[in-house]
């Protein structure tokens, strides 16, 4: 089998010495699957290995794998023979103060220390996402909290560094008196806080995406720019992008950091140019030093929109800010979205989720139930987890229910009071598809109201609590995003959702007649789905 190293000499002896002499300085890095990983000492020769030298690379690479091969472009400072020579020359006379302009950010992840690849001899930054590749084992665990710990993200802050400072260069400590106070900056970049590298658990099905997440959080504009991250509904995709969100927060003081779904950014840029607020729209997403933008197939269609994100795209490029993407799809399934779109896309790191495995998911139930503080004894888990396959979301609707019931009933969690909750949760054979339309039909029925009652604006009880269950209903039964579903619901925001899910989970404990009547519905919906 052919050998990225041996692929890599290839592909010098095979390009013109004009060419050749950008990559003097390069290093194949790792093959994972169809994408080779080249290391480039700067960002300059990364530009242009991503727009010159690109289809040539490619071409030869393809060739010596006998299979479609792309590269992905990353920067590591430490190919710059300038730079090795200082360090060489640091290491002879170690009486001089420590060089830290090429470290690595020298904190470790508030809760876990990241297990990082060993650094060079020259002591220079390695991405942590190859040795995580090569070995699982190396990846960076975030554990869950002990039971007798304090809640570990609250401990040992880490000295942050200066965005846009060299790395190590450690910045002032908080003084109480920031420009921009920490909620704010928070309420900004419009993070979940449940949605950590902490939460996040790892396993085959996404170890490459959540590796090169974290290369992304530590070297933000230089590790892999821009990333992007697909695969199916409910998978972890946004929890990915909150939780770069979040580490790049917790290394770099004053980081901008700014997560937006593709709907509200396009909601944003029609709000914008009707209110004649161009100037502010462009400011709020290109004076950023992070942009995470979620379900990027949103804008398939959508000519302005497009233009005006390939701009955005443009500028924090150029800038080395970094842009953090995530789709349904792989970037050449957007059928829909301009070519020169999709090409950027192409220039980064491109990493797939898919449907976690059984052992992956039981360690989601049970990190799952710790966070949530649920009970839940192990064979119930691994019930939840050989029912549930493929959606992450559904998982986790499934355990809240079991534990709901179990709660409401003052019973013990156990396997036989699993087995009714999801007797009707899902029902043997094929899964069929519902809709929006279907639960708000059925809920409408349900509480004798119209369709027109769930969409419009009355707040009277019996009304926000249908509203609220129909809402939870479309999160967990269909694929519908958050702003989806409230545009569904008479246009509303997509906060409002999110509060709806939340409010329904816990009424679902506390009130019988809320799990009884989500639990009815469930079916009722279901039911309806199978005779479609
Ligand atoms: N590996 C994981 N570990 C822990 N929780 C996870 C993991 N993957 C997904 N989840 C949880 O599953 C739920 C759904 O994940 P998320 O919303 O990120 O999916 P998504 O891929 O963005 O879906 P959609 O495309 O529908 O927006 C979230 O509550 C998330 O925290």
């Amino acid at each position: 089998m052919t050998d990225l190293g041996d692929a890599w000499t290839r592909v010098l002896a095979g390009l013109p010495p004009n060419q050749r002499a950008w990559l003097t300085n390069s290093r194949p890095v790792t093959l994972h699957e169809s994408t080779a990983i080249v290391a480039v000492p700067d960002d300059f020769t990364r530009g242009q290995l991503e727009t010159r030298l690109r289809p040539d690379l490619e071409r030869i690479l393809t060739e010596s794998f006998g299979r479609d091969i792309r590269i992905a472009v990353t920067v590591d400072p430490s190919l710059d023979p300038e730079l090795r020579e200082q360090q060489a020359a640091q290491q002879a006379a170690p009486q001089q103060p420590q060089q830290y302009a090429q470290q690595p950010p020298q904190q470790q992840h508030p809760q876990q220390p990241a297990v990082r690849e060993p650094l060079h001899t020259d002591g220079a930054y390695q991405p942590t996402i190859q040795s995580a590749l090569t070995d699982p084992a190396n990846a960076p665990q975030y554990n869950q909290p002990r039971p007798d710990a304090a809640p570990q993200h609250y401990q040992q802050p880490a000295p942050q560094q200066q965005f846009g400072q060299p790395m190590g260069s450690v910045a002032p400590p908080p003084n109480g008196s920031p420009t921009q106070s920490a909620t704010e900056a928070q309420g900004e970049a419009r993070l979940n806080p449940k949605y950590t590298f902490e939460t996040f658990v790892i396993g085959s099905s996404n170890r490459f995406a959540h590796a090169a997440a974290v290369a992304v959080a530590e070297a933000p504009g230089k590790a892999y720019n821009p990333q992007l991250i697909y695969g199916d509904s409910g998978l972890g995709k946004t929890h990915l992008l909150h939780a770069i969100g979040h580490y790049v927060r917790s290394l770099y003081t004053g980081a901008r950091v700014r997560y937006v779904s593709s709907e509200e950014f396009t909601n944003d840029f029609i709000n914008a140019i009707r209110d004649d607020k161009a100037s502010q729209f462009q400011r709020r997403y290109r004076d950023v030093d992070v942009l995470l933008i979620d379900d990027i197939q949103f804008l398939e269609g959508k000519i302005q929109t497009q233009e005006e994100f390939f701009h955005t795209f443009n500028t924090l490029h150029n800038a080395n800010k970094q842009i953090v993407i995530s789709s349904d799809r792989a970037p050449k399934r957007l059928e829909a979205l301009e070519d020169r779109l999709r090409n950027r896309f192409e220039w980064g790191l491109i990493t797939d989720i898919q449907p976690p495995d059984l052992e992956t998911r039981i360690a989601i139930l049970r990190k799952k139930a710790a966070t949530e503080r649920l009970t839940a004894p192990p064979d119930v888990l691994e019930f939840i987890a050989t029912k549930v396959q493929t959606n992450i979301r559904e998982l986790e609707g499934a355990l809240i229910r079991v534990t709901a019931f179990a709660s409401l009933n003052r019973q013990p969690v156990d396997l036989s009071l699993a087995e009714i909750v999801l007797k009707d949760l899902i029902p043997e054979g094929s899964k069929p598809e519902v809709t929006a339309s279907m639960i708000m039909g059925q809920t409408a029925s349900y509480f004798g109201l119209s369709i027109d009652d769930l969409c419009g604006s009355s707040r009277s009880r019996v009304l926000v609590t249908a509203r609220q269950i129909a809402m939870y209903l479309c999160r967990e039964l269909t694929d519908l995003s958050l702003p989806k579903i409230g545009q569904q619901f008479g246009g509303r925001d997509h906060t409002t959702v999110m509060h709806a899910e939340r409010k329904i989970r816990q009424l679902m404990s506390e009130r019988r007649s809320v799990f009884n009547q989500v639990t009815e519905l469930t079916n009722r919906i279901k039911h309806q789905a199978k005779q479609q």
